[in-house]
């Protein structure tokens, strides 16, 4: 559960990046973000992972109020929070394998329990086959794929997609799109930023629109709403 009341983020250069924002998004939750560029769609999703504090109001997620976490307690709280961005961020140097259990190496599992779970990761986003391939070997959608497995391996229930199919064709961007319903459907909340007007107006989910720092609509089933 996710609940944000009377949010103002002014970064420290002075731009107001968002204006009194006031949701509440419930477990399992599809949630789309929309609105123009520079709208404040990433600062909502870098204020609920607490990347960002806000300058003002209130931010609850799985039950904690971000303002108030100690800083040694934010790896803690980020644990239950995966976040997929549009280029991917895969580390080069490291195998597909690596760069998924690097996430649970630094939470101390056994190599057995590691070597389980990221197979059955990989095995989820359809890449078993491809575990010891290094990023460049792989296309975009794999890629994507790769940073998917490696942010819901500690079984998150907060996911973010912040433009998940921003660089990727359509058909790829169907494919991640897919995967991630699926993992919405084991009761992972998603909030998935997107300049796809296909695809929100085709796979209907809740839709908040923000502009200019403001919620502008929230809707149960709702529409993409702008023209590009
Ligand atoms: N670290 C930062 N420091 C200063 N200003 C920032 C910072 N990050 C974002 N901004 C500004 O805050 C506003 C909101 O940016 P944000 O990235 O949240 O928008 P967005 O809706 O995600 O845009 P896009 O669709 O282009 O990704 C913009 O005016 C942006 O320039």
């Amino acid at each position: 559960m996710i609940e944000m009341q009377d949010v103002y983020m002014t970064y420290p250069n002075g731009v107001s990046a968002l204006n009194g924002i006031n949701v509440s998004i419930d477990q399992g939750e599809f949630v789309y973000l929309v609105g123009p560029s520079g709208a404040g769609k990433s600062t909502f999703t870098k204020i609920i992972f607490r990347e960002e504090v806000p300058t003002k109001g209130k931010v609850v997620v799985n039950d904690k109020e971000t303002s108030e976490l100690k800083w040694k307690d934010v790896p803690y709280f980020r644990r239950n929070i995966g976040v997929v961005y549009q280029d991917f961020r895969l580390l080069p140097k490291m195998t597909v394998y690596e760069n998924i259990a690097f996430a649970l190496e630094v939470i101390e599992e056994t190599p057995k329990n590691i070597r389980k779970r990221v197979m059955a990761v990989l095995d989820q986003v359809g890449l078993k086959n491809k575990a010891r391939f290094i990023p460049d070997e792989l296309s975009g959608g794999e890629q994507q794929r790769v940073a998917i497995a490696r942010a819901i391996i500690n079984h998150p229930g907060v996911l973010i997609a912040d433009e998940p199919t921003g660089n990727l064709d359509p058909e790829t961007s169907w494919e991640i799109m897919h995967i991630l319903e699926e993992i919405n459907a084991k009761g992972t909340t998603i909030i998935m930023a997107t300049h796809s007007k296909e695809i929100v107006n085709t796979v209907k989910k809740r839709v908040i629109a923000i502009e200019d720092g403001v919620i502008v609509r929230d809707e149960r089933r709702g529409e993409y709403g702008y023209e590009i």
